[in-house]
């Protein structure tokens, strides 16, 4: 019995079909561990004050205590936490290089399912099932052995052996197939890669059936994207309700089950922060139509790879709806093919390792001359001569590759010098980048005709190739940019807010792309000839955009007039450039900046799956240099803008350019340089349209620009300079800032060579200093790996957070500890106290034993805390009101409750009469609270961990607002023994914050 999905109803093209869905189980790769929130996803900012990380393994981080809470108990009671220690102490070295996101995402998603009654193991046996989704092909392909075979072995042991050591009364439920293989291949046959924006893939995510129940097509009707929350809570979806609909033979009843528990929302409850998967059609749909996603890159060379991770290949065969695109059979069924495309693959990966562009050209491009075929129909005569269909797509990337090669090679050159040979060099090979990046966008134009799934890639390729051909258009002007006036343009984005609930009407969509494509056909037709002329492989494609030169078999893109089918037959090729084609070139390279503006604001309708073109919200903008008269050529450009922007949809907005003149020492090449890495879309440039080198700066983010560049983000204006100014990180009013003498206004910043500022975050007194994060060093330092650390007796030595070891101490993982009486050093977060009972501006204590400024965290008079943590009378131990509240005689009343007199029962922070709670918020002994876990305390007034007491009287929970009765307040907002608050937005001298 498979599962797939169908319309509910008749849908148009570019609508959401569902709502934001939330995961079952998600897991960041390995790479991205350090780097982002292992709950929501989200990069954690560089010295975050909030970052935290589990202090058991040491290995997952989250970016504020509210990830850290809503994932702890997945982390820890899945077995994740214990395979990270177990898998990191025990495994072979080489299996510590294997990628582990998968198993950790099974853990979970058993994890998840178990705790929801989902996992049964009838399910398994019967129907190969877990929780709904499908674990099919299972027992083929362990029968048949081999490398996906012993992964999951391997990885199905590591997690048998996690599991166990957190579950003391572990039962396999599965009979012959231990559960955990189950889970682990559902997890590969199920999970999709989660990739937002143009980041690369942060990790996996694995969602419930109203997911994970859409099949795959090599030409879908739908796409999805991911959304983050919370930030993005406001973005999800338009949809109220979903419009598909499950469609299946005779689902067993607990695979309906599964699907119900996902429809009343359980995931969304047990998934708090995880990124949420929306997917929406990109053709219209018909009701009752099943609606297919693709689970390939469409240009992808190694689709095989892809197809046994989804087990396609070895299960079922590929079965694809998928129209025939009309590539000649031999092409792609060729056994030489395979040859063909394994030398392209060589010559990648000697061009990513050895950094030579050149030799990689050189391969590549023999490779082509002697394979592409120039006449299909000749080529069906003889077919074992040429092999190489020009839209194969071993061909298509070739072109990719070579463009970007090319470029990369003038670029490198540009830097050394623009005079005399150099100067030839780089016009063939900015020449030679433009005719491949045209033939690549023509290529996949042509796809896009065909199959509009490839939108996303066309809008990029054919904004690379505007960037390319303008490069062109500056070297044809020759000579040096000495004193040449700089231009910007500035091409209008559209709104990005409007784009993301409108949808598109698909037949005015066709016919701008079509019309577009008109556009792009006569620009190029005129300078073709010119641009591939002195490259063999280039000279035998007659016409890059229309491919109707192939012969008849190939589809018919456009109707051709008699000039046009003329200028196609070559018997005109002019040798030289003359100053009409020059023009041509600067047109064409307008026309397809537009186009790819167009399809990218489209592709917001439609597609938002990789999203590697995604609008922003400022401009995107063109430097061209012009040694006569730059006012000139910007004209032209602004008339071909507006001519092609006329019919379209794209704004025209009157401020789009402007002239101006840079000193030439300022003056920057900004043609981005780019290099085909590993992974064909791996830091990826996103004006380029090419993967960026290593130690280049995605212009998203981290720009590099010059003078008069105000792009935001992290600028580098010029050698070693990060900023407008000498000493400045960036724009003046921004983060990071650092200005010329030291000092940084807000933010991070640097009052005097040992301090880090006085007012903002992240101060530093002037006689220690502070190493890595949060530290401090010397006996009173914070010298610990991790954040807001102190080494020492009366340290926070743990790698924790907020730590703090010996006597008097809360030595154990959790934070907000106090080392001393009226000590609350620990947290260089801030919410300190001095000795004068004063907090400062923030969470301060107005009088002797009051907290607060007016609403929060404040205790109002002699024992009373007014607001959210009260204490309703004078001497009893509650906090009135909402809250954690005790009103009278040692009773919690509701929620935290005390069963009678000492105790704490139920639920909640309860006390149970024999002052001993299980669970929760336990106490085990007299003066003490348990073993469980969570909010304890040790019998000698100590909490061992997290939220502790110190002393008598005083309020031990170290994340809460306690105060104790010598006028300590031990958690959170501490107060070091010394008066002082040593880091933080505290307060360094005797009594004031
Ligand atoms: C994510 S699930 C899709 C839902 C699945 N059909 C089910 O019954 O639960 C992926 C699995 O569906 C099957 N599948 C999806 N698309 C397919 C296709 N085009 N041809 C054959 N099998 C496909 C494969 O077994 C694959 O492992």
């Amino acid at each position: 019995m498979a599962m797939g999905m169908r319309a509910r109803e008749s849908v148009n093209m570019s609508e959401d079909l569902t709502q934001a869905i939330a995961p079952y189980a998600t897991a960041l790769h390995d790479v991205s561990l350090q780097s982002h929130c292992l709950s929501c996803f989200h990069r954690i900012p560089a010295q975050s004050p909030h970052d935290m990380s589990c202090t058991m393994c040491g290995s997952v981080r989250y970016c504020c205590s509210d990830c850290l809470i809503s994932d702890c108990e997945v982390h820890s009671s899945s077995g994740e936490c214990c395979f990270f220690v177990k898998h990191l102490r025990e495994a072979s070295p080489s299996t510590l290089t294997e990628e582990t996101s998968d198993i950790r995402a099974a853990l979970r998603l058993l994890y998840s399912l178990e705790t929801r009654g989902l996992v049964s193991s009838d399910s398994v046996s019967s129907s190969n099932r877990i929780g709904g989704l499908s674990a099919s092909g299972i027992r083929e392909v362990l029968e048949e052995g081999g490398e996906i075979a012993e992964g999951v072995l391997e990885g199905s042991l590591l997690m048998l052996s996690a599991r166990k050591s957190r579950m003391k009364n572990y039962v396999d439920l599965s009979y012959g197939l231990t559960i955990e293989k189950v889970a682990l291949w559902a997890v590969m046959t199920n999970s999709v890669e989660v990739q937002i924006s143009e980041e690369q893939s942060l990790g996996i995510a694995v969602y419930g059936p109203s997911f994970s129940w859409f099949n795959h097509s090599c030409c879908p009707s739908a796409s999805y994207r991911f959304v983050l929350v919370p930030q993005n809570e406001g973005c999800t979806s338009n949809k109220p309700e979903s419009c598909v609909v499950p469609v299946s033979k005779g689902a067993a009843p607990d695979v309906w089950h599964a699907w119900q528990n996902e429809e009343a929302g359980f995931a969304h409850a047990q998934c708090k922060y995880g990124p949420r998967v929306v997917v929406r059609c990109t053709k219209p749909i018909n009701k009752g139509d099943e609606v297919f996603i693709t689970y390939i890159d469409l240009l992808q060379t190694r689709i095989v790879k892809y197809c046994y991770r989804i087990g396609l290949v070895k299960v079922q065969g590929l079965r694809c709806d998928a129209r025939n695109l009309k590539l000649p059979h031999n092409a792609v069924t060729d056994p030489a093919i395979e040859d063909l495309d394994n030398n392209l693959q060589q010559a990648i990966s000697e061009y990513s390792f050895l950094d030579d562009s050149k030799a990689c050209c050189d391969v590549i491009e023999s490779m082509l001359s002697e394979n592409l075929m120039n006449d299909l129909q000749q080529e069906e005569l003889s077919p074992r001569k040429y092999i190489l269909h020009p839209l194969h797509h071993i061909s298509v990337s070739s072109f990719m590759i070579l463009a970007s090669a090319y470029r990369c090679s003038a670029f490198k050159s540009s830097t050394d010098n623009l005079h005399g040979e150099n100067c030839d060099f780089i016009f063939r090979m900015t020449k030679a980048a433009a005719a491949y990046s045209i033939v690549l966008a023509g290529a996949t134009h042509h796809l896009f005709l065909s199959e509009c799934s490839f939108v996303t890639l066309l809008s990029h390729f054919l904004l690379s190739t505007g960037q390319s051909i303008l490069d062109f258009a500056e070297c044809i002007k020759g000579e040096t940019r000495k004193n040449m006036p700089e231009a910007i343009f500035s091409f209008a984005s559209c709104s990005t807010n409007s784009a993301k609930h409108d949808s598109v009407r698909y037949n005015q969509f066709r016919s701008t792309c079509e019309k577009f494509g008109k556009h792009l056909l006569s620009l190029s037709l005129q300078c073709w000839p010119f641009l591939a002329q002195g490259i063999p492989c280039l000279e035998k494609i007659k016409n890059p955009i229309d491919f109707s030169w192939l012969g008849p078999a190939i589809f018919q893109a456009f109707q051709l007039s008699e000039e046009d089918s003329f200028n196609l037959s070559g018997k005109h090729a002019p040798a030289t450039l003359i100053e009409q084609q020059k023009e041509c070139i600067l047109s064409l390279a307008v026309c397809c900046i537009t186009y790819s503006k167009y399809l990218a604001r489209s592709k917001s309708f439609l597609f938002v799956t990789l999203g590697r073109l995604e609008e922003s919200s400022s401009d995107w903008a063109v430097k061209i240099f012009d040694l006569n008269n730059g006012a000139k050529v910007y004209s032209r450009i602004k008339e071909y803008y507006l001519h092609f922007a006329k019919c379209l949809l794209i704004p025209t907005s009157i401020n789009f350019f402007r002239v101006m003149s840079v000193p030439n020492d300022q003056l920057t090449n900004i043609g981005p340089t780019y290099k085909y890495g590993k992974n064909h879309f791996e830091h990826v440039d996103r004006r380029s349209g090419f993967p960026v080198m290593a130690d280049e700066y995605d212009r998203s983010s981290y720009r590099r620009s010059g003078a008069d560049d105000e792009e935001g983000g992290y600028n580098k204006t010029n050698t070693g300079d990060y900023g407008r100014s000498g000493d400045d990180y960036g724009r003046d009013t921004g983060l990071f800032n650092k200005s010329s003498n030291d000092d940084n206004e807000s933010g991070y910043k640097n009052t005097n060579t040992d301090e880090y500022g006085s007012t903002g975050s992240y101060n530093k007194s002037n006689t220690d200093d502070l190493t890595g994060g949060f530290n401090k060093s010397g006996t009173d330092d914070y010298s610990g790996g991790g954040g807001y650390n102190k080494s020492g007796a009366d340290d926070y030595s743990s790698s924790g957070g907020y730590s703090k070891s010996g006597t008097d101490n809360y030595s154990g993982s959790g934070g907000y500890n106090k080392s001393g009486n009226n000590d609350y050093s620990g947290s260089g977060g801030g919410y300190n106290k001095s000795s004068a009972g004063d907090y400062g501006s923030k969470y301060k204590d107005s009088s002797t034993g009051d907290y607060g400024r007016g609403d929060e965290y404040k205790k109002s008079s002699s024992d009373d805390y007014d607001g959210g943590y009260k204490k309703s009378s004078s001497n009893d131990d509650g906090y009135g009101g909402s809250g954690y509240s005790k009103p009278s005689t040692g009773d919690y009343d509701s929620g935290k409750n005390a069963s009678n007199t000492d105790g704490y029962g139920g639920s909640g922070y309860n006390k149970s009469s024999t002052d001993n709670a299980e669970s929760g918020y336990n106490k085990s002994g007299t003066g003490e609270y348990g073993s469980g876990g969570g909010y304890n305390k040790s019998s000698t007034d100590n909490y061992e961990s997290g939220y502790n007491k110190s002393g008598t009287g005083d309020y031990g929970s170290g994340g809460g607002y306690d105060k104790s009765d010598a006028g300590d307040y031990t958690g959170g907002y501490n107060k070091s023994s010394t008066d002082e608050y040593a880091t933080g937005r505290g307060k360094t001298s005797s009594d004031d914050y």
